[in-house]
């Protein structure tokens, strides 16, 4: 397929036209030397690619969208359905390319491209395949848009984002995973189901692995800022610990459960996905547990694994991982979880 350009010109005669239409302001000032568009990039226009793409656009955060996919007619579909909404949305320019050449100078790219799980296949269970893919995808990736900020979202992800790491030769602030962002949003849904409230106002961090080896920090849930475990126990309310395993099990099984519903998951990892794109292009400086190189954090101390720890989040990518006090035993699983991914890891030969 041919290179598509974003195509809202309306031909050859566009310009002369859009000219005519206005009458320029007699002494009008020049136009302010124009700040540098923000461009995003998603690699994979799947499920998970394009609501990441649509909820981008939705927000308003990127003046130019990039879709990459090998599937060119599928590619410019959703090119087009996308630019058909434009009439919605605010202005962006929405391009699509077989070529990872139009990704050149993006300031965030995305990457979704690759397998998926079928119902009941671990995240795990995906990594030769994607893995190979991503030994084609990283490198022109990377060269086109040397000083961007990657964020990988295909599975397994923690293993995916230290591949890329390698792959990209960029920095480890700048090599991220979308990681546990998601699985805690799962977390603070469910939480906030059971006692009746807004999610917005449950702080609740899953870390470690994207998927089975994850880990809940119950320690440290509050709810409007009151710690909710000590809470519960100076009221003398009886909790009961299962209670807590089993609102952690759905975390961990609720992927399980959509794909095997639908086929896939994708809104959530949308939002997820947006959340943390507008927190880094827009220096929000925010924490949100996503994949980082753990090495050095929390007793973590062999090996580079990528896992997820609550990161804050700003325009040069992650600066810095928050010290969040962990039970002995919390501590105890997020090593765990690290070997999990290391010992996958060690079989990779990256
Ligand atoms: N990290 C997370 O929380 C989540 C990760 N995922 C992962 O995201 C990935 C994508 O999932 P879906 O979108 O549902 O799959 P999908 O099958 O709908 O889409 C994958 C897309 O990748 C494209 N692709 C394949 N090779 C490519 C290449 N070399 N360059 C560019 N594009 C290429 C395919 O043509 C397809 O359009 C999977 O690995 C899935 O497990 C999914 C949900 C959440
Ligand atoms: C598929 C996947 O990784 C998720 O929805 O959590």
């Amino acid at each position: 397929m041919q290179k598509t350009a974003s195509s809202s010109t309306l031909g050859p005669d566009g310009l002369d036209i859009a000219q005519s239409f206005f009458k320029p302001i007699q002494g009008a000032s020049p136009p302010p030397p124009t700040s540098r568009s923000t461009k995003i990039s998603v690699v994979g226009v799947g499920n998970v690619g394009m609501a990441i793409a649509q909820t981008i656009l939705t927000q308003g955060l990127a003046d130019e969208i990039a879709l990459v996919d090998v599937n060119a007619e599928k590619l410019r579909g959703e090119m087009l359905d996308l630019q058909h909404a434009a009439a919605f949305l605010p202005r962006t320019k929405i391009s699509a390319s077989v070529d990872y050449s139009s990704t050149l100078a993006s300031d965030l790219v995305i990457v979704t491209a690759g397998a998926r799980q079928i119902p009941g296949e671990s995240r795990l269970n995906l990594l030769q395949r994607n893995r190979a893919l991503f030994s084609k995808m990283i490198p022109p990736l990377a060269a086109g848009s040397p000083e961007t900020i990657m964020l990988i979202v295909s599975n397994p992800v923690d293993v995916l984002t230290y591949v890329a790491w390698k792959l990209s030769g960029f920095p480890s602030n700048r090599v991220i995973g979308s990681g546990t962002n998601l699985d805690s949003s799962r977390f603070r849904f469910l939480i906030a189901d059971h006692l009746d409230l807004n999610a917005q106002d449950v702080q609740a961090y899953i870390i470690g692995e994207h998927g089975d080896s994850s880990v809940a920090l119950w320690s440290s849930i509050s709810v409007g800022g009151v710690p909710i475990l000590s809470f519960l126990e100076r009221q003398q309310i009886a909790y009961e610990k299962h209670t807590l395993e089993k609102i952690h099990r759905e975390v961990v099984e609720g992927a399980y459960e959509v794909i095997r519903l639908k086929g896939y998951t994708s809104w959530a990892i949308g939002y997820s996905v947006a959340s943390l794109a507008r927190s880094i292009l827009r220096d929000q400086r925010s924490i949100h547990p996503v994949s980082v190189l753990a090495k050095g954090f929390y007793g973590i101390d062999g090996g580079e694994p990528f896992l997820s720890l609550p990161a804050q989040l700003g325009r040069s990518g992650v600066l810095g991982v928050t010290n969040i006090h962990l039970t002995e035993d919390e501590a105890k699983q997020l090593q765990e979880s690290a070997k999990t991914i290391l010992e996958v890891q060690s079989q990779l030969g990256v």
